[in-house]
């Protein structure tokens, strides 16, 4: 490791101050240039920028001191590298992994938190403390993990290259059009909760935010016709646009020849010290639920009524809703008759059925404050709202053992990453506080997005007798009218546990590929792009690599993919070595039992065996290792929370009367037969075991 003597960081203090006022007095030359360099609402790139935007100012200033600490040692690393002649290896190793808070580059590094000497009952809102000896680990604001080191051209954050000639990779569009195709390939297995509940987890514990002007403006790349990138004079540091070949199947006819793109917010590592950028989670990496709660203290005070432990909800003649959203630009429109909604996480309006699980999520956390109140009179708001709190958190972490991730991992890796809930009389003692929980680059850019491929680009909507409505995904694209309409929730709840999902391979909806977030225009951004694009921004390694880690053998020769696919790739990419890990791993054949092939598989099966031993609070934690443990009768009565019970306590209960157990699988088969909602096939939690 290399040691950093005084002299060498006052220079680098001295360079990369010098360079960050540089860098933010270009920002406020380019908010009064001439050029478009802001991007107005309209246009279906906004609604990008919008499915990634703050709550409010205070929370943005927040974000920003932390990133622009960041990018002070990302410049300090780079002036540092170029002065001793390292090598990115020696980057990607962490040889300068000096830990920076008390040297004249202190003031970049963030302030851990005060950690009482008692720990508190509940985990706390920011997540901060769960691990006494980090305890910023899983806190917001703080970078992700890596499985495997960055790659950046420049060792610290410029995108990778081609291995072949160290040009620019190719477009992600045109990688896209190429190989990524729109292919109906329905699988009746699993049911459309396993993409909706996906995304809903995703937003517990995943947010990368783009990068914006520090008064919350979108960055514009792009000319805004969408013909050409900004010159560079008007280009913004973050920007890395999307470049649409001329030839484009589908935007030529636009005459579109950039698709924007901006760079996620960073954030210092843990250690604070030099090396290749870290990309910031805005949110608790844990699974907390703070997708409804909000990850910090003051986003949970904005969503609670204070009045018996309940959120705030928005009463709809009788029917409780998430509280309406006040922001005017949450939505694509507020007019008269639309509808916004509010909760823990700001893209919740991005699609209705995301919409549908917050509300019934939100339900529930209300429903189990009110049986707690019936049970203990005596509880104040505050042990009502943190009880119930303490509930939801333990049912969503019950619902992603013994549901969700079987159901997309299979069991054998199930059984190899020790990711199965105990049964009977038993606590966990799995904690190992040597655990980083914190979320892996590798699975937020790249290995959990398999989703994306799942979805399909219709719902279909059935009334009592048949089919009412089939709606083109777009259309309900921050535009969640529909959950007014008295008996939407109920139809949709069962579009989601009946209809069935696409499966994990090359295809993504044209809903998604060339329509997303297009409002009333002709044409949207491209997801499957912007993933790959993603990918590079965060540094994430050429698939190869991580493929190698799995224990499969390294792609040689596009050929292995047979002719038609090894065809497409090679038009599009100069070596095996070149691929994306999103496009990889989309690639792969299915592992057994798993939807999803063995490289994304093992991404998520460590992930979620990060987030179950790297926390200390985690449901059922023995009480020598949880300050908030449960006594077992407690225990006994959560492990037997599922998704469908949530559903049907949750439903307006106006069409809505039965599931089938297991909402994530086929239903109405043998096994998995439809019962009726106040069947104890699906169990209840009885809560006495909480009375006091
Ligand atoms: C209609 C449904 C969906 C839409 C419109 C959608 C759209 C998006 C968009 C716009 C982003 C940000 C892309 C970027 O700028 O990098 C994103 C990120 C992501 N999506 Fe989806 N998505 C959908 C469904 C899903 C599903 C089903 C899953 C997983 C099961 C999923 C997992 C993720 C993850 C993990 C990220 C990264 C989030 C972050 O760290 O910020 N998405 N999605
Ligand atoms: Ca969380």
């Amino acid at each position: 490791m290399l040691h950093l003597d005084k002299l060498t960081l006052s220079a680098l203090e001295k360079k990369s101050t010098d360079e960050m006022s540089k860098l933010k007095s270009r920002e406020s030359d380019l908010l009064s240039s001439p050029e478009p360099t802001i991007l107005n609402p309209g246009p279906a790139t906004y609604g990008h920028f919008r499915n990634s935007r703050s709550f409010d100012m205070a929370d943005l200033s927040q974000v920003m001191h932390v990133a622009n600490s960041a990018l002070e040692l990302a410049i300090a690393t780079r002036a540092f590298k170029d002065r001793q002649g390292l090598t990115n290896e020696q980057l990607e190793m962490g040889y300068v992994s000096e830990d920076l808070k008390h040297t004249p580059l202190g003031h970049a590094c963030v302030e851990p938190p005060f950690c009482p000497m008692i720990p508190d009952r509940y985990r706390r809102i920011d997540g901060a403390c769960n691990n006494v000896l980090h305890p910023t680990w899983g806190a917001p604001f703080t970078p992700y993990s890596r499985i495997l080191p960055a790659s950046y051209h420049d060792g610290v954050w410029s995108p990778r290259v081609s291995v072949v000639d160290e040009e620019p990779l190719p477009s992600p569009r045109q990688i896209s059009t190429t190989v990524i195709s729109d292919v109906d390939s329905p699988n009746h297995d699993y049911t459309l909760a396993v993409p909706q509940f996906g995304q809903f987890l995703s937003h517990d514990f995943t947010h990368s935010m783009d990068m914006s002007f520090t008064n919350g403006s979108a960055i514009a790349c792009c000319e805004s016709d969408g013909n050409s990138m900004l010159p560079p004079e008007a280009t913004h540091y973050a920007c890395m646009p999307i470049p649409i070949p001329e030839n484009d199947p589908f935007f030529s006819r636009f005459h579109q020849r950039c698709m924007n793109f901006v760079r996620t917010i960073l954030a210092p590592s843990h250690e604070c010290s030099l090396g290749y950028v870290q990309q910031m989670n805005k949110i608790t990496h844990y699974i907390d639920v703070s997708q409804v709660y909000g990850s910090t203290p003051e986003q949970t005070s904005e969503l609670r009524s204070f009045h018996a432990g309940k959120l705030k909800v928005f009463s709809d003649y009788g029917r409780d809703l998430p509280p309406l959203a006040k922001d005017p630009e949450a939505c694509l429109t507020m007019e008269q008759g639309s509808a916004c909604f509010e909760s823990g996480d700001t893209r919740t309006n991005q699609m209705i059925t995301l919409v549908v699980m917050h509300t019934i999520f939100l339900r529930e956390h209300n429903r189990l404050a009110t049986v707690l109140a019936h049970l203990n009179p005596h509880w104040n708001d505050d042990q009502l709202f943190l009880e119930a709190r303490q509930i939801l958190i333990a049912e969503m972490q019950v619902i992603v053992y013994k549901e969700f991730l079987p159901t997309v991992i299979g069991m054998e890796a199930m059984d190899d990453f020790g990711l199965h809930l105990k049964r009977g009389d038993r606590y966990s003692v799995d904690y190992n506080p040597q655990v980083e929980p914190s979320v892996t680059n590798e699975l937020s850019a790249a290995a959990f997005r398999f989703g994306h491929s799942t979805v399909d680009g219709q719902l279909k909507l059935y009334g009592p007798q048949k089919m009412e409505e089939v709606i083109a995904i777009p259309e309900v694209m921050f535009y969640p009218a529909r959950m007014r309409h008295q008996e939407f929730l109920d139809e949709i709840l069962s579009t989601l546990t009946t209809e069935p999902i696409q499966d994990v391979d090359g295809s993504v909806t044209d809903q998604l590929t060339k329509y997303m977030f297009r409002g009333g225009n002709p044409f949207g951004v491209d997801l499957a792009a912007i993933n790959i694009q993603r990918g590079r921004d965060h540094g994430l390694r050429p698939y190869n690599d991580y493929r190698e880690l799995t224990g499969l053998p390294r792609i040689r020769d596009f050929s292995e993919y047979g002719p038609e696919l090894g065809e497409k790739l090679r038009l599009v990419y100069k070596s095996p070595d070149d691929m994306d890990l999103w496009v990889g791993g989309l690639l792969e054949e299915r592992a057994p039992g798993s939807l999803v092939g063995p490289t994304f598989r093992d991404m998520i099966a460590d992930q979620f065996a990060r987030l179950k031993k790297g926390d200390r609070y985690f449901f059922e934690n023995d009480p020598s290792i949880n300050p908030g443990h449960f006594t077992m009768e407690q225990l006994h009565e959560v492990r037997k929370a599922s998704l469908s019970r949530i559903i049907c306590d949750n439903s307006d209960k106006r069409l809505l009367s039965r599931q089938a157990r297991n909402a994530f699988r086929k239903p109405g088969v043998p096994g998995n037969e439809f019962v009726d909602c106040r069947s104890h096939e699906i169990p209840s939690l009885d809560l006495t075991p909480w009375q006091e």
